[in-house]
Formats: structure tokens, sequence, C-alpha cells
């Protein structure tokens, strides 16, 4: 039986962080290994959706990374986790406390934090990146342990903890890192004082241990003195006590709430990154969202999730921002249990399978011009909403994102509001030519702008004409 496309001997880093034009070049469904780990790429969506989703009992593992694993402590995140019974009781929790309706119960709070982010972009319009990051951070904070955030983002104890801990996740997951640890498991026991001792995993054990505890602890404290509101941790509880009954269900939970933070704060915050370079680049449809906003909300209030439906335009960008630039651009990689065969084509037991979401986004004969920002692409004619959405940007089959229905309203929300209370322009130069942002981005898990140049101007004096 042939093996999948070419067969295609890559290096970790271009064959995780290579994936623009690997369509084009090589078909849907491509067949390579990754030092020596088989590894198929889908392409297209109509792959990823045949095995991800139709065939999913056999596709929602993850990779065996025991090297990693174990040692950096990271056996309770519901990411890394196989498709075991613990998984799925994560499962069980997450779609609980955050499927759709569920998480619309999170929607006064989110309303409050937008509140607060505009607020404080109002106050101090050039620190909007950190703005925006605290905003994600304050939101999921709030659902996951009830937690609010300190003034100062340094003084917060509880962020700083999950904080160091992510710096050191995103790096051992950086492709080349993870390979190098799993395939020379020594560089663990590197001392933290030499060049490279990052990865030391006593260290890491502990900074991750933290990143579980900390927060947890703190909210269980919160909940023996009455004073823990609701959040995904005491439903979670809720649920134990009412009906749920497994061993280790505490250890389920503080899986659960740590996972979420970390998958939660990076791709929220990241996300409305993306949306402000967008409106940087493209005035012409920030001012037509805006006097979209403005013809429908007026301007004596702040928009809200009951206007969504009178706002297509704003919706457009929104799918549009998830479709330009998706945040994870190769989803997670998930893996087989068993051997399979697609369209003929023969797919290893323990591969890895993963979805590359970008060139799902890129691909130009469902969205023409695809590198051009174009929201209209959402909308028919009329001007109404396509049923189209981008929604593979959050992942596939049993292993989708359990956190979208919470990121959709926390980034369509701060999105709208930015829109109706500031605009977003490039800068001048000394010359005053205007300067064209051309960020770097990130590469890993995540991408995104690096810091780049804009303006945020509030918008009431000219509201007000
Ligand atoms: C714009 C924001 C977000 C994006 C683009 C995003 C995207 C993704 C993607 C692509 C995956 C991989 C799915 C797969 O393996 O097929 C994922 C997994 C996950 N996400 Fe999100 N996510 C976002 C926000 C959130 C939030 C707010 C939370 C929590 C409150 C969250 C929690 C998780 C968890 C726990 C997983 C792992 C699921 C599993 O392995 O079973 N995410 N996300």
């Amino acid at each position: 039986m042939p093996i999948i496309g070419n067969l295609h001997q890559m290096d970790a880093e271009r064959a995780w962080l290579t994936y623009t034009d690997w369509k084009e070049k090589y078909g849907d469904v491509v067949y390579c290994s990754i030092l020596g780990q088989d590894a198929i790429i889908l392409n297209t969506e109509k792959a990823a959706e045949d095995l991800l989703n139709h065939r999913s009992s056999n596709y929602s593992d993850r990779l065996d990374l025991p090297a990693i694993i174990g040692p950096y402590g990271l056996t309770i995140d519901t990411i890394v986790l196989n498709h075991t019974d613990t998984w799925r009781a994560h499962r069980r929790v997450f779609h609980q406390t955050l499927r759709s309706e569920a998480a619309t119960a999170y929607r006064p709070m989110q309303l409050r934090r937008t509140a607060e982010l505009v607020e404080r972009i109002t106050n101090s319009p050039e620190a909007w990146w950190d703005h925006i990051r605290r905003f994600s951070a304050s939101v999921i904070l709030s659902a996951i342990y009830d937690h609010d955030l300190s003034d100062s983002t340094e003084d917060d104890s509880t962020l700083q903890t999950v904080l160091t801990a992510l710096e050191l996740l995103v790096r051992i997951f950086s492709p080349s890192t993870a390979m190098l640890i799993t395939k020379m498991p020594i560089v663990r026991s590197i001392p933290t004082w030499l060049p490279g001792g990052w990865v030391n995993a006593k260290q890491g054990q502990k900074v991750v241990g933290d990143m579980f505890d900390v927060p947890y602890n703190l909210f269980r404290a919160k909940l023996e003195t009455g004073e823990a509101g609701k959040c995904v941790a005491s439903d979670a509880l809720a649920m134990s006590r009412d009906t749920y009954k497994m061993d280790n269900f505490d250890d389920v939970v503080k899986g659960v709430c740590g996972t979420a933070y970390a998958a939660g704060e990076e791709t929220t915050g990241a996300t409305l990154i993306i949306f402000i370079l967008a409106m940087v680049l493209h005035p012409e449809v920030q001012a037509r969202a805006q006097s979209e906003i403005d013809e429908v909300v007026g301007t004596d209030r702040l928009p809200d999730l009951d206007d969504k439906g009178s706002l297509p335009y704003v919706e457009a960008i929104y799918r549009e921002t998830l479709r330009w630039k998706p945040v994870v651009p190769t989803a997670i990689q998930h893996a087989t249990t068993e051997e399979d065969v697609y369209n003929g084509y023969y797919i290893p037991k323990k591969a890895l399978v993963i979805p590359n979401v970008w060139a799902m986004t890129q691909n130009p004969d469902k969205y023409p011009s695809p590198a051009s920002f174009n929201p209209s692409r959402f909308l028919d004619a009329e001007g109404n909403l396509s049923g189209d959405e981008p929604s593979y940007v959050f992942g596939f089959g049993r292993r989708i994102c359990p956190g979208r229905h919470l990121a959709k309203d926390s980034v369509w929300l701060a999105m709208v509001r930015i829109l109706s209370m500031f605009r977003i322009e490039k800068t001048t130069d000394a010359a005053g030519r205007m300067v064209e942002p051309n960020p770097e981005w990130t590469t890993g898990i995540t991408s995104y702008p690096k810091a780049f140049p804009c303006k945020v101007v509030p918008r009431c004096e000219e509201v007000l004409k």
C-alpha cells in the first residue's frame, strides 16, 4: 500500500513551522518523518474533517512524550493527556462548565472586564498592548478561579506564577526543544546555572507544579471561607458533590483549571493583537465598522453582546481576524491509536497528525486573495453574514477547543468596544511620514505579531461632532 503523498524527510523546525506552501507543493495529505517520528500533515478542511471529525475515535490521542510530561510535571494537563478515561473526565468538566449555554453565565463578568479594558486604554492608550494582555488574563482567571487580578499585574503573585510556568512551557514545547529532550533526556539534568540550564527538569517540575497548585489552593481557601463565587472550579467541584464520582477528581479539576489558563490566556490576547494590526493596516475596514456601530448602538452606551445580531460587519471582522492569521496555525497535533487507511493510503499507528490550519485559512478556492484582510468575504451581496465561519481554527473532533465559546465572547466584545471607543492609526516618523507596521511574528505553537508601531486615539471628539 502506498504511503500518502511525497515521502519527505524534514527536520523538526521545518515540519512544524514552514507550513505556508505545503498544499501547493505536496497535496492534500502528506506523510513525513520528523526525526524518525511518523507524521501526517492534513492540508485541507476535507481531510481534517474526514479523519479528525469523522474517525475521531482513532485520531484523538496525543504524541507520547514521556521524556517531557512526567519530568516537567505535566501529568494532569488536558492538552497532553492521551485519549484515556482521565482525559474524558477532563472533557466532561469542560463540557459541563464551558459549553455554549454554560459559557453565557460569564457574560456579565466579560462585560465588566471589557469596560475596564476600555477605561485602561483611555487612561494610557500608549500601553494598549499591556492592557490587552491584562484583559485576557483577567477574563480567564475570573472564569476559572473567580480570581480578581490586582491593580498592578506585577503584584499579582497568582498571575506571576502562571506566567513563569507558561514561559517555560512555551520553550520546552518548541518543536526542536521537545525533540531534543525526547532524544537526549540527559539535557534535563543541565544545572540551572549553566547555559541551557532552563530545561532543567527539577526546576521545571516545581514551576509547572506551582502553576497548577498556587491558584487552585487559593481558590480552595476562598471556598472554605464561603468567599468563592461562580467559576469553573466551583462548578466542577459541585459536579462531584452532586453526581460525578471518581477517584482523584480533585486532580482532574486542578488539571482542567491550570490547563484552561495556559491554553486560554495567550490565544485570546494574541487574537486581539492580530485584530489591532489588521485595523492599523485597514482604516477603511475600521471606518465601516464604526459607522455600523454608531448607527446601531448610538454613542451614549458601549455595545454589548445583545447587539451582535445587528452588527454583521463587526462579526465579519471577527471571523476574518481568525482566518487571516490563525493564532494556532497548526492547531495541536493529534495522534493515531491504530493504523488506518485513507483514500487507499496507509496511515501508521501512533503517527502524529498535524492539521495544517494555516493552509486551510489560505485556500484560494474558498478565500480569493487569501493574504488580504477582507471581512466582506463573510458577507453576501446584501451585507448579511454568510453561513461560513472558520471554526476549524479551534481544532477538530473530540479534541476541539473546549474554551471556544468563552473565547468568542471575550474577543468579540473586546473588538466591538475598542472599535466603538478608539481609532487605531499608523504612527508618523520625525519627518511626518506614516510608518507602515511590518512586524515580526512569534513562532511556536502560537503565532502573533511582536511589538509594532501604532497609535490608539479616543474617538470621543469625532463621535461628538
Ligand atoms: C481565540 C482563542 C482560542 C483559540 C484560537 C484556541 C485554539 C485551540 C486549538 C486549535 C486547540 C487544539 C484543538 C485540537 O487538538 O484539535 C485548542 C485546545 C484547547 N483549548 Fe483552546 N483556543 C482558544 C481559547 C481557549 C480558551 C479561552 C480556553 C479555556 C478557557 C481554551 C482551552 C483549551 C483546552 C483545554 C484545549 C485542549 C483540549 C484537549 O486537548 O482535549 N482555549 N484550542
